[in-house]
């Protein structure tokens, strides 16, 4: 593979100005410089710096000479939008007669609102002049997760659209898929964010399934016909560029992971990056800074779920992350249900060739997950490990992943996988699943509980037709719900995250400060408000949220 830098642009991805910018931390965040908007042509500044700093030892700008060159050839993030207020949005959607809980009533009104706060437009000047911006231009406007998230976010966009939804807000959601449609045709695959230090890689794929939730509300055929082909270019892009044979007893297994041609630092988080590479050789350097940037791809950024220390074992720390040689649970999930979700587009269309070849590709696929990833002992699907050719067996809640996709032939995997997420330690927690069960000081392991995986689990349990399985994605609803509800009446805030311990708690952790607004937390807050909202209660119940998870072991307990 070629390597390559995050971007072409010599200001934002590569070169002298981003590097004595970033390594002289002028701000508290790196992702502040990288953000702004220049006041002239790139070509130009360059030029600049290279004779300001031709004066200087080294070449090497002292900061207050740093400081000015930013006010003369820079401008403060966020210059790249207008006002907008969605015009789809309407104050009363019907969603929220459903839920009966007077406080969770208004609290729920006052989620559906922020809709309003968190939309961007962005100017025409970003179109007409792209070289003198990072943020990526889309033609409709945008939800953004909020605080330093000032862009446009793959992943997250899944749980934001759920809830646009929900919101009654069916143009604006057809604009964010269709900002995605866009960005396929582009760049032939959907990049982290909206920015142009994003571009070279993904996140987890999840536009096929914002278009499911779109056709599900709207019926609307003309718009499937519409992305498909977007969706089969993505599709093939992780096909071509993210997957890997692998040669297990005389038999070819063909899984996806995550793993991203770019071998330099973040330029959102440069001086991170440089500093936990100090020390390393140059090779060694490169391939850690390929594997962070892997890590982001995987949404799950970062996470001792991608360390692999000298001895091939999953530990270690931040120095460890090996994310291309893992093969994730969770990646090969969505791949399995985005394979279902195009044979179904197909057949819809009355595609039947197509729809043939994407389940041929689904079936084959759930042959793979069944005889790598899953575990028949344990009951669990884990990630598997080019290293050592073995799987991870800790707990995270991407194990329960297949499970959610639907992505196994044998229904008893479905019993099993509950009985092990029961014994796993993930369910012992009063706020909520935890992100892994050690404390690594990243933001995707312990204490934080992440909006996503929350509801991905509680999808999945529901989804399965046994009375426990449906109590038990009942009560993680519950417990997610009260924690939403506790945290935002002591700030009046929705976090992007949240601690598993104490009581209404932000989660932490990780190489930025905890941020507010925030898209996937409002939309998955706002499915689970619409699916369970007859019966979730914002307290006073009998049971209280510390004594709920020991009670509901021991029943599940005595079940099994
Ligand atoms: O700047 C650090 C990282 O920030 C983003 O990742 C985190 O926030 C995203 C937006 O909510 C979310 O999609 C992701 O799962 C989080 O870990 C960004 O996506 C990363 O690429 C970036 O390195």
């Amino acid at each position: 593979d070629m390597l390559l830098a995050p971007c072409d642009s010599q200001i934002y991805c590569t070169g002298e100005v981003l590097r004595q910018v970033q390594m002289a931390k002028l701000f508290d965040d790196d992702k502040y410089f990288v953000d702004m908007k220049l006041t002239t042509a790139p070509e130009v500044v360059v030029e600049a710096f290279a004779n300001l700093s031709s004066g200087f030892p080294n070449k090497t700008v002292p900061s207050s000479e740093l400081r000015k060159f930013l006010q003369t050839y820079f401008e403060e993030p966020g210059k790249e939008f207008e006002q907008w207020t969605p015009p789809d949005w309407h104050s009363k959607p019907k969603f929220l007669s459903r839920v009966s809980d007077s406080k969770y009533r208004s609290w729920a009104e006052e989620l559906h609102s922020l809709w309003k706060s968190l939309g961007r437009k962005i100017r025409d000047d970003v179109r007409d002049h792209p070289e003198l911006y990072s943020q990526i231009y889309t033609p409709h406007p945008v939800v953004v997760p909020g605080g330093r998230f000032r862009e446009l976010y793959y992943w997250d966009s899944y749980w934001v659209i759920n809830g646009l939804l929900l919101s009654e807000m069916t143009e604006t959601a057809r604009g964010m898929i269709l900002n995605f449609v866009y960005l396929v045709e582009r760049y032939g695959f959907v990049p982290n964010g909206g920015r142009v230090y994003y571009e070279r890689r993904s996140q987890p794929p999840f536009l096929p399934l914002m278009v499911e939730s779109f056709y599900e509300v709207t019926g609307d055929k003309d718009f499937l016909r519409q992305v498909l082909p977007a969706l089969e270019t993505e599709y093939s892009f992780w096909m071509q560029n993210r997957s890997l044979a692998v040669s297990m007893s005389g038999l070819t297994h063909i899984l996806n992971r995550y793993n991203v041609p770019v071998d330099r630092p973040r330029p959102e988080s440069y001086s991170d990056d440089v500093e936990l590479a100090e020390g390393l050789s140059a090779e060694a350097q490169k391939k850690l800074w390929i594997e962070l940037t892997s890590g982001a791809e995987s949404g799950w950024d970062f996470s001792s779920r991608w360390y692999i220390d000298s001895t091939g074992r999953n530990n270690g720390t931040l120095r460890d992350t090996q994310t291309s040689s893992i093969l994730p649970a969770d990646l090969n999930a969505i791949m399995c249900r985005n394979e279902r979700l195009l044979a179904s587009f197909h057949r819809i269309l009355g595609n039947e060739e197509k729809a043939a070849e994407y389940e041929k590709a689904l079936s084959a696929r759930i042959k793979v997950v069944e005889s790598l990833l899953w575990d028949a002992e344990r009951g669990a699907w884990f990630d598997f490990s080019l290293v050592n050719e073995t799987r991870h067996t800790s707990f995270y809640p991407s194990n329960l992943a297949p499970l959610w996709a639907q992505c196994y032939s044998n229904p008893e995997m479905a019993n099993q996988a509950v009985q092990y997420l029961t014994g796993s330690g993930g369910l012992d927690y009063p706020n909520g699943v935890p992100t892994s069960l050690r404390e690594s000081g990243q933001q995707w392991d312990m204490p934080n509980a992440w909006p996503p995986l929350q509801h991905m689990i509680i999808e999945g349990l529901s989804g399965l037709n046994s009375a426990h399985a449906k109590e038990l994605a009942f009560s993680l609803a519950q417990r997610w719900i009260q924690t939403n509800w506790r945290a935002y009446i002591k700030y009046e805030a929705m976090f992007e995250k949240y601690d598993v311990n104490g009581d209404g708690k932000p989660g932490g952790g990780g190489e930025y400060e905890v941020q507010l607004g925030f898209g996937w937390t409002n939309g998955a807050a706002l499915q689970l408000l619409n699916q369970y909202g007859d019966r979730l209660s914002s307290g006073g119940s009998v049971l209280s949220a510390s004594v709920l998870p020991g009670l509901v072991y021991s029943i599940l307990k005595s079940l099994f």
